[in-house]
């Protein structure tokens, strides 16, 4: 596949998307069973026989849709995998809230980024139990997807868009479960308009959509957990800053793909006010 225009990058995203969407359905089987099969990883952790699953449909599909291109996987990193530098890269988080599924919260997701140059330049959310996709490469669109099936056609596709931000100020989301001293203290001390918990990948694409302002997270995070929602969120109109200011980079293959602290945001005005 060529990766040269926007062109290029839409249909990879849309290819992404369809992946996703079809690898869904392992994450709606596990959950249909009465007991879902988990253990604790050594960072803590839970990992479960869904994102073993998933990363090994995904992880294949991926290596014959672009061939030759590293794949920097979740579960694969767990289990101790290198993996090679390079300028151009696949993530994938298989299974991204984790806890959430574990907890039979609707709220994770499927995910797929493509990085060049320390960017996301593509990438796919697909939320299983919501019904819902999210997807973007130079440009971010959502739409209705049913697990196990290929991804609508691009009739059924609905463009998005960060909103201005509200007069009102900012509706901030925030980890379900992950939530830290230093978020708390950051909704305690800039005025935001209202607070909403929502579990993995999904904040990016609520931000994506024009549904909510700012995402701050202080808690630690890894590449592969934000690559994707980073890349519909940019294609949208927003980004990911670090505390200086600067768009989250990407491919820190020397600090094993955990992020830094960061701040997503809708509406660019509103990066400037943090
Ligand atoms: N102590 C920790 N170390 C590394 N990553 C952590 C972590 N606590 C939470 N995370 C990351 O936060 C993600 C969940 O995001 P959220 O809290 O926004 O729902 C997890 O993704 P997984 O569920 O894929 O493991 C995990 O990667
Ligand atoms: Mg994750």
């Amino acid at each position: 596949m060529r990766l040269e225009n926007d062109e290029d990058f839409d249909a990879l995203a849309a290819a992404f998307a369809d992946l996703a969407t079809r690898a869904g359905v392992i994450a709606m089987e596990v959950l249909a069973a009465p007991t879902i099969d988990a253990r604790a990883k050594k960072d803590a952790s839970p990992v479960c026989e869904a994102d073993e699953k998933i990363e090994a449909f995904l992880t294949p599909r991926l290596a014959e849709l672009l061939p030759g291109l590293p794949i920097v996987a979740e579960e694969a990193a767990a289990a101790g995998a290198a993996f090679a530098r390079a300028e151009t890269f696949l993530l994938v988080d298989p299974l991204d809230g984790t806890r959430e599924f574990l907890a039979r919260s609707g709220e994770f997701t499927v995910n797929i980024g493509l990085i060049v140059a320390g960017a996301p330049r593509a990438g796919a959310v697909f939320a299983p139990a919501l019904g819902q996709l999210w997807f973007a490469g130079a440009r971010a669109f959502a739409a209705k997807a049913i697990p196990g099936r290929p991804a609508p056609p691009p009739a059924a596709w609905r463009p998005l868009r960060v909103r201005a931000l509200p007069a009102e100020g900012p509706t901030a989301l925030v980890s379900r479960s992950h939530r830290d001293a230093a978020t708390t203290a950051f909704l305690e001390t800039h005025r935001v308009a209202a607070t909403r918990d929502v579990g993995s990948s999904i904040k990016f694409c609520l931000l994506a959509e024009g549904a909510a302002d700012l995402y701050p997270r202080f808690g630690p995070t890894m590449e592969w957990d934000t690559a994707a929602g980073d890349a519909v969120l940019r294609a949208a109109g927003g980004g990911v800053v670090d505390p200086t200011g600067r768009p989250l980079l990407y491919g820190k293959a020397g600090e094993a793909y955990r992020n830094g602290p960061f701040i997503a945001f809708g509406d660019p005005a509103a990066a400037r006010l943090y």
